[in-house]
């Protein structure tokens, strides 16, 4: 089987799907964001403003393509899938991009609390920006994904094996 790579805004769930259905299959698991921290030494809030979104995306470009090298499950971050070039790269590739989608309730949700704040494009933001921004960046969803996998109400192990079942047919 070619791993999947998941895509999809900012809490739906890529990192805690991604390492469930990493445990499932057994394969190693790749957080895209996690392994720029560890690049970079910084978190990426530290990142974004000491150095600003453009220079994060070049790096996040560069270490997409490292990853791709490997096997490894890959959860992308939240706007990894809306850059034009790495939509490129993720179209030629022939591994299968799953976009997991939330409702707006549902990302809402997920991103209350501690999480909003990890989260450098949300940094002054309010609910209806989120929203606002989550639609703005369907289309770019839209244009890499293979499958598409609802996931509001499912637990990730639920949505992990969903997927799992769903690849048969890619
Ligand atoms: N299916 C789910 N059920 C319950 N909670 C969930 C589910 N999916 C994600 N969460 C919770 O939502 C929050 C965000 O999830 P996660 O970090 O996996 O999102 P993400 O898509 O990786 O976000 P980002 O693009 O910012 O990396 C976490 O607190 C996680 O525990
Ligand atoms: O949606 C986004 O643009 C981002 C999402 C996160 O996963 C990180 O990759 C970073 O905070 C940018
Ligand atoms: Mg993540």
């Amino acid at each position: 089987m070619n791993n999947p790579i998941l895509i999809g805004f900012m809490g739906s769930g890529k990192t805690t799907v991604g390492r469930e259905l990493a445990k499932e299959l057994n394969i190693p698991f790749s957080d895209l964001d996690l392994v720029i921290e560890e690049r970079i030494g910084h978190t990426i809030p530290e990142f974004f403003s000491s150095q600003g979104e453009a220079a994060f995306r070049k790096i996040e470009a560069d270490q997409l393509i490292a990853e791709l090298d490997s096997e490894n499950i890959l959860a992308t971050g939240g706007g990894t899938a809306c850059q034009a070039v790495n939509q490129e790269i993720l179209i030629q590739h022939d591994r299968p991009v799953i976009w997991l989608q939330p409702s707006d309730e549902t990302t809402i949700a997920n991103l209350s609390g501690e999480d909003w704040g990890k989260r450098p494009i949300l940094a002054d933001k309010s609910v209806d920006d989120l929203i606002a921004l989550k639609e703005s960046r369907q289309e770019k969803y839209g244009k890499t994904a293979d499958l598409i996998i609802k996931v509001d109400q499912k637990t990730p192990e639920e949505i992990a094996k969903e997927i799992i079942e769903e690849l048969k047919n890619v």
